[in-house]
């Protein structure tokens, strides 16, 4: 009897091996991202690569500790970053300051997207990749390109981060209707730009706010990010926000 259950134990806690790579780990996202992941239990491999700086992140999130391991890489050995990868975060790029849109940062992201989107395709054919880097709404068909070139394309597999939507939607309206926003379900569909975010608050339990709360809260879910980009004075955009939505 007691064979049989330290056997069902011993079973039942035998992790998989679970890898996530980070690209752009040195970032103000890529950071807290990193320390993140290492918190979950999931990852049992960390890996983080920027252009530079990544293993010095690496052996710092490397002392917290879970039992995940982690390595930093330089482009040098982005072969050896991304290869059995199960999932690729790509927060690369350069993020917004006041007066730009998103799509201002497309002419840098869009390259710096696409190879990073090749190397992942060449030695990473089967991970799920998830695309931070914006603009989201153009960044995500370059890699789906990218992949069908290769021959590598699983719509299912390719992802772009817009569930920093859905925390700020949770949080502004529990902020409006004095709940707690770990109850506030919202789902958000479209893309991640202005008006291509569209909650759908009609399927929350708050379908009768009057006209006025309704659309300020909407316009306030649609445009967060230049709320952060503003306070930030040209620091940059939402990183610590967006490092809790990614993980
Ligand atoms: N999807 C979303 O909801 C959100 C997306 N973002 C976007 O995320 C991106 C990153 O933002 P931050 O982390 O604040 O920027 P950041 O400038 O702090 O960090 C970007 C990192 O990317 C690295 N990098 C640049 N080119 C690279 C390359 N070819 N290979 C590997 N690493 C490379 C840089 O060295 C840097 O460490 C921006 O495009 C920003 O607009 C930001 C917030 C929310
Ligand atoms: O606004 C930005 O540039 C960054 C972003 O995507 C967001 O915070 O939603």
């Amino acid at each position: 009897m007691l064979s049989k259950i330290a056997t069902r134990s011993f079973s039942s806690s035998a992790a998989s091996a679970y890898k996530v790579a980070v690209l752009g780990a040195n970032g103000g996202i890529g950071q807290p991202l990193s320390l993140l992941l290492k918190l979950n239990h999931k990852v049992t491999d960390l890996s983080l690569y920027d252009l530079k700086g990544a293993p010095g992140v690496a052996a710092d999130v490397s002392h917290v500790p879970t039992n995940s391991v982690v390595k930093g890489y330089n482009p040098d050995n982005i072969k050896e970053a991304l290869s059995g990868s199960d999932v690729i975060v790509i927060p690369a790029g350069v993020p917004r300051k006041p007066g730009m849109t998103r799509d201002d940062l497309f002419n840098t992201n869009a390259s710096i997207v696409r190879d990073l989107a090749k190397a992942s395709a060449d030695y990473a054919p089967n991970a799920n990749v998830l695309i931070i880097s914006n603009p989201v709404n153009s960044t995500v068909p370059i890699v789906a390109e990218v992949f069908k070139s290769k021959g590598t394309y699983n719509p299912k597999k390719l992802f772009g981060v817009t569930t920093l939507d859905v925390l700020r939607a949770s949080r502004f309206v529990s902020e409006i209707a004095g709940t707690n926003p770990v109850n506030e379900k919202v789902t958000v569909v479209g893309g991640h730009s202005g008006v291509t975010i569209v909650p759908l608050l009609s399927q929350t339990n708050h379908k009768s706010l009057d006209t006025e709360t309704r659309d300020g809260l909407i316009n306030r879910i649609q445009f967060g990010g230049d709320e952060v980009v503003k306070a930030k004075d040209g620091a940059g955009s939402a990183t610590l926000s967006m490092a809790q939505a990614g993980a």
